[in-house]
């Protein structure tokens, strides 16, 4: 179990190498270490479905930087990425969301898990690639994942 799981989306221009490049970014970043890396995964778009499709991966991260750091260094790496914000679930070059850390976190700014952890196979089936036992809300990631009947539809 890491400390921290963080998922990656990306839908707009060169998706893969924006995946690349966030992954890159995140390995720079001093006191972090990304101990594991899912598949490359290809997914239908989730919530607000009329938009491309997305690439989706989860990267395992061990450090010691408290929850509230690590949301403003993913801040900053989707920034330097070209991120804009347009609309609540829409097209995007690149998306960091903390899914996962070690205590629950519950701010106005931050949220851990993530609120739609649990009904996301984009985020579910590359978390169970690296974690599948990794205890969520009183069940593990794999439990939740049998749970969503759309998880087939997520491709390697
Ligand atoms: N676990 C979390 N990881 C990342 N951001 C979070 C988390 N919990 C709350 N947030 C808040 O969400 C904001 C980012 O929202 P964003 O625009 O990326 O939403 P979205 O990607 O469209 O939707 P979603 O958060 O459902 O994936 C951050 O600025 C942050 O304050
Ligand atoms: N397949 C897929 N769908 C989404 C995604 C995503 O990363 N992948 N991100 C969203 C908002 O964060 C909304 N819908």
């Amino acid at each position: 179990m890491a400390d921290y799981y963080i998922g990656l989306g990306a839908n707009l221009g060169d998706r893969e190498s924006l995946l690349a490049a966030a992954i890159r970014e995140i390995r720079k970043i001093p006191g972090l270490t990304v101990s594991a890396l899912s598949s490359l995964y290809e997914t239908p778009p989730w919530g607000k479905t009329d938009q491309p499709v997305f690439y989706n991966a989860v990267v395992a991260v061990e450090t010691q930087l408290p929850p509230e750091r690590m949301l403003h260094l993913c801040l900053a790496v989707e920034a330097k990425l070209g991120r804009v914000r347009r609309e609540k679930w829409g097209a995007r070059t690149i998306d960091l969301d903390i899914l996962w850390h070690r205590r629950d976190v519950h701010t106005a700014e931050l949220q851990i898990p993530h609120p739609y952890l649990t009904e996301r196979a984009f985020v579910l089936v590359p978390l169970c690639e690296l974690s599948p036992q990794l205890p969520i809300k009183g069940k593990r990631a794999s439990e939740w994942l049998s749970l969503l009947p759309d998880a087939e539809k997520i491709k390697k």
